[in-house]
């Protein structure tokens, strides 16, 4: 498995959202994380990430494995789109900035400056980043979220492309991927039935 989490509960501001989450993640698999806004679909994934602890439970993944694409794009504004990929190929010691371009139809736009991109184009940049990072495990909220249709199939193909290479992902959307690869996870069953206090509550109770 390149990612398992056991009996994991996730917290947002001190408060429990979800609790008693358990998956396991193969080569090869994507699941979808559905679930109605305020769920806690971005706070699993952040979790997951290692971007906060768990209030309970246990993820095992591989050091280095993951790689999160959130609502922030991590773009840097002052910098082309060529440059942007060349930072983050040599943060993540990774992977091919052409074939990153390619990906998302961005050669056009190699040398623009990400600050006068439009959201869309940002967020194809913010999804090329995946590719050269080259890391098994995508970790993805809302990854479509600005993208045209043609941008959209971009990111289908380039999901279907990591898969078939023996990546995985983890996908937050409320939108059909076609992915026939994709198993679904409903966080809804697992909403957190009782507020968790933290200790600075405690302490007035
Ligand atoms: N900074 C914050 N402080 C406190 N609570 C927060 C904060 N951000 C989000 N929440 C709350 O945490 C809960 C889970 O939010 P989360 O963003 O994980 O949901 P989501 O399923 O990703 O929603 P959406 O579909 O709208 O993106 C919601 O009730 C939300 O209001």
């Amino acid at each position: 498995m390149l990612l398992t989490a056991h009996n994991l509960s996730v917290t947002r501001g001190g408060i429990a959202v979800l609790e008693g989450v358990s998956l396991a993640l193969a080569p090869g698999r994507a699941l979808v994380l559905r679930g109605p806004n305020g769920a806690g679909k971005t706070t699993l994934l952040r979790t997951l990430a290692g971007l906060q602890p768990p209030l309970a439970g246990s993820i095992e993944a591989e050091e280095g494995g993951l790689v999160y694409a959130g609502h922030a794009d991590g773009i840097k504004s002052a910098l082309s789109v060529r440059e942007n990929l060349a930072f983050w190929a040599a943060i993540f010691a990774g992977g091919d900035v052409a074939s990153a371009l390619a990906a998302y139809a961005l050669e056009p736009l190699a040398e623009r400056p990400a600050a006068a991109l439009s959201a869309g184009q940002k967020r194809r940049l913010g999804l090329a980043r995946l590719i050269v990072a080259r890391r098994p495990v995508w970790l993805l909220d809302e990854p479509t979220v600005s993208l045209d249709r043609d941008a959209t199939a971009m990111f289908a193909a380039a999901l279907r492309a990591h898969l078939a290479g023996g990546g995985a992902a983890i996908v937050a959307t409320h939108i059909e991927l076609g992915l026939d690869e994709a198993e679904t996870l409903d966080v809804g069953p697992y909403k957190a039935r009782a507020a968790a206090l933290d200790d600075f509550d405690e302490a007035f109770l």
